[in-house]
């Protein structure tokens, strides 16, 4: 679906991510892993052409349009939803949750109830009741307005999702909940993923691929059972053993 060549991305004349190569195809999950700095937002802020980048290559195929875009200001991607990862910021303070996933519809023109129920099952998709509806962004706790966030982006059932750390604020229990939510909407209705995480029991335990960034730069890109037992760096190796020292790549094993 995806297949990028020699990407970068930069901000007040900086280069923050230096040539970055990858590919997803549909239906698959890639995570974008690396420590705190690596340049993972700036990859999918320069996706979402909200930051200026040059690339050898871009292409993205959707079953919409097929096409190749070639601008430098930008690339944005079609039949895409992006969450960012900071929820507050992500959504309108003086519309309420409900109104705001409704707004994730608007391309599919439905009549106004089944707007909300669709908006009312998104809720109940990542374990929110449904008196969540009415609320504002300011009457409730920074995970459930992450949770509000995704059911925005799940309830529109967009190609390709395009996630900024989906469940870095949120308990054990939800995490893995909506983790099998958004791996069954990947088998059943062929969402493909972008996900950047910390975590990698969640890469161990979804990704099809995992994209290593370490100061700007790709350190390694690799299908993860490749990347888990023969990583290509010193640096994902290292990773990989550390995680396996604290136990952290068995916490969220899969659905079969
Ligand atoms: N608009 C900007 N202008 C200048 N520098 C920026 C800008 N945005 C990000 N940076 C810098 O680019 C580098 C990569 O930032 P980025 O947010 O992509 O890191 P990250 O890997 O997502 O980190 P984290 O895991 O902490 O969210 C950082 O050094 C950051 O300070």
């Amino acid at each position: 679906m995806l297949n990028i060549a020699k990407l970068s991305v930069s901000a007040a004349g900086r280069t923050l991510l230096h040539e970055v190569s990858f590919s997803v195809a549909a239906s698959e999950m890639l995570c974008v892993i690396g420590e705190s700095g690596a340049g993972k937002s700036t990859l999918l802020k320069g996706l979402m052409g909200l930051m200026p980048c040059r690339y050898e290559r871009f292409e993205h195929r959707s079953s919409a349009e097929e096409s190749a875009f070639a601008t430098t200001s930008g690339l944005g991607l079609p039949a895409c939803r992006y969450v960012m990862q900071d929820p507050l910021a992500a959504l309108n303070p003086k519309r309420s949750l409900g109104q705001s996933i409704c707004e994730s519809l608007y391309t599919q023109k439905l009549p106004a109830p089944e707007q909300r129920n669709r908006a009312l099952s998104a809720l109940e998709a990542v374990e929110l009741p449904v008196e969540f509806y009415d609320r504002l962004p300011k009457e409730v706790s920074l995970g459930q307005a992450q949770r509000a966030c995704l059911a925005r982006a799940l309830v529109a059932e967009p190609e390709l999702i395009i996630f900024d750390e989906p469940l870095s604020a949120l308990d054990a229990l939800v995490q893995k909940k909506i983790a099998l939510k958004m791996d069954q909407l990947r088998r059943e209705i062929g969402i493909t993923y972008i996900v950047v995480t910390h975590d990698l029991g969640f890469a161990a335990a979804y990704a099809d691929r995992i994209l290593l960034l370490r100061n700007g730069r790709m350190e390694t890109f690799q299908d993860k059972g490749d990347f888990f037992a023969n990583p290509a760096s010193a640096y994902a190796s290292d990773l990989v053993g550390a995680a396996q020292t604290l136990g952290a790549l068995n916490r969220m094993e899969a659905a079969e």
